[in-house]
């Protein structure tokens, strides 16, 4: 799965206009996570949400969710359900890959509902650059967008703050910047 992730940052590179391997260091010895999520049935499903609307904290998330289906994402002002497909994953941009590219990726947000009738099951896997490498968006694209969006941080920080401080939602970016810049001495 880290060597698919990897590829795909290669292919967000050369779409980004930079050099197609610029990621490819912070992510090949990071150390990425895989989640196993289970859903049971729910006698009151409106009532309940399976996992909360966030966006992944991480870089790309690669997801695989069974047939029942339940993943939706927010698109054009509105929840749209995302289809099983048995032989596609689903891919996401996070915050970090958000940061990575000075916000011209924006972050997915999306949530999983549960249903009346059949349990679910989906498989998430996060690439996660290394710990303690600064996530910083190529100067080519800085210099060109004029500024940097977000203050430099390491996946580490984020990590920490969604772990302990923070329940990671739509809006984990620009609360972890606040959180650094004000914890800054
Ligand atoms: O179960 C799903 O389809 C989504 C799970 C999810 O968003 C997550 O694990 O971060
Ligand atoms: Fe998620």
């Amino acid at each position: 799965m880290k060597e698919l992730g990897v590829k795909l940052t290669e292919l967000l590179a050369i779409s980004l206009g930079i050099g197609r391997f610029h990621y490819k260091n912070l992510f090949e010895e990071g150390c990425s996570i895989m989640r196993c999520n289970y859903y049971p049935c729910c006698q009151q499903p409106n009532l309940v949400l399976g996992t909360g609307p966030h966006c992944d904290p991480t870089s790309i998330t690669i997801l695989h969710q069974d047939h029942v289906g339940g993943l939706d994402v927010f698109s054009d002002n509105k929840w749209q359900t995302v289809q099983p497909h048995p032989h596609a994953l689903v891919v996401n941009i996070g915050d970090t890959f958000t940061a990575l590219s000075n916000g011209r990726y924006k972050s997915c947000l999306h949530r999983a509902v549960v249903n009346k009738f059949k349990e679910r099951r989906s498989m998430a896997f996060f690439l996660c650059p290394k710990e303690d490498k600064v996530v910083r968006p190529p100067e080519e694209i800085v210099l060109k967008d004029g500024t940097n969006k977000y203050p430099d941080f390491t996946w580490s920080h984020l990590l920490e703050f969604t772990q302990k401080h923070y329940r990671a939602d739509e809006a984990t970016l620009p609360n972890f910047t606040n959180w650094l810049l004000s914890s800054k001495p």
